[in-house]
């Protein structure tokens, strides 16, 4: 069987700004279907790594394909299968709303499917104007014209800053619901890290240009801990970063240690990604 080109691959990417390394050989795959956290703290490379992923900044070295084209030379219809929303929408804002949508939709073929949860979502006025919208009002622009076309792969960076609780509320149902139901892949860049723990299916947390740790929602949840002390070497346990109010996260657990974590008087409590998180940037 063949198989499926993965929507994105990305193998040792450097990129340097002057003498500022920002991405340091880099390599990531997103698998068809699947939804990615991209995180890190302030300055780590994120948006970096999405501008060389959609082609808006070119790396020094490294190699990145979209549906298996290089980035370099995407056909029309690839770049149609992507869909970006930005940190904040610039550009285009003497538009009306409706014009907008009128406009790019032009570009699109008739037969183009669509999914209008996205306008029923953003619930905005067609006749406002883009440059006299709030900041969260064109936010929710900028998340329409990226996904009403239904794309393959969708890329986020920081999308819901400035969305109100209940939009972004709706909007973290929404994404995985759409998702789901049209088997798009995902990344997405957030600093609200609860949002994403329910929703994403891999974790990739970025430190100072490179990739300190890749998780699977599965992994993380089965094999990662946060233990009230330090274990026996010969529980063959790896140590990732000790915990904020005392103990180590480790991974590597499996149930076959609960019983000798009791017998040492060890507390082996389950992972939430915030406070790994949290710990591993300490
Ligand atoms: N145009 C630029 N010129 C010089 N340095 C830059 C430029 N853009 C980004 N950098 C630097 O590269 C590093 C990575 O920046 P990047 O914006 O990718 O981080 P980030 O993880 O997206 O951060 P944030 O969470 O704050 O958005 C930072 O140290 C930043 O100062």
């Amino acid at each position: 069987m063949v198989e499926p080109v993965p929507p994105c691959t990305i193998q040792g990417l450097v990129k340097q700004y002057g003498a500022k390394q920002a991405l340091n050989a880099v390599s990531l795959t997103l698998q068809a279907g699947e939804i990615a956290a991209l995180l890190g703290p302030n300055g780590a490379g994120k948006t970096t790594l999405i501008g060389c992923l959609l082609g808006f900044l070119s790396a020094d070295t490294g190699h990145i394909h979209l549906f298996g084209e290089d980035i370099n030379s995407l056909t029309p219809q690839t770049r149609n299968r992507i869909g970006f929303v930005p940190q904040t929408m610039t550009g285009l804002t003497w538009f009306k709303v409706g014009e907008l949508l009128t406009y790019l939709a032009g570009y699109r073929a008739a037969n183009t499917p669509q999914d209008n949860r996205w306008l029923q979502w953003a619930d905005l006025d067609p006749q406002a104007r883009v440059k006299s919208l709030s900041g969260g009002e064109r936010q929710r622009l900028a998340i329409v014209l990226a996904l009403r076309f239904c794309p393959d792969l969708i890329v986020l960076d920081e999308p819901v800053a400035s969305l109100d609780p209940q939009a972004r509320y709706d909007f973290m149902q929404l994404l995985p619901d759409y998702a789901r139901a049209h088997g798009a892949t995902v990344l997405i860049s957030s600093h609200i890290i609860s949002d994403l723990e329910k929703i994403c299916d891999q974790f990739i947390i970025m430190q100072k240009g490179h990739i300190k740790l890749t998780l699977s929602h599965t992994m993380l949840h089965e094999h990662i801990r946060l233990l009230s002390a330090a274990p026996p070497t010969d529980w063959g346990l790896i140590p990732l970063a000790p915990g904020l109010n005392g103990g180590i996260w480790v991974s590597g657990w499996h149930t076959a240690l609960t019983e000798n974590a009791a017998q040492a008087g060890i507390t082996a409590s389950m992972p939430d990604i915030e406070n790994l998180f949290l710990a591993l940037s300490k």
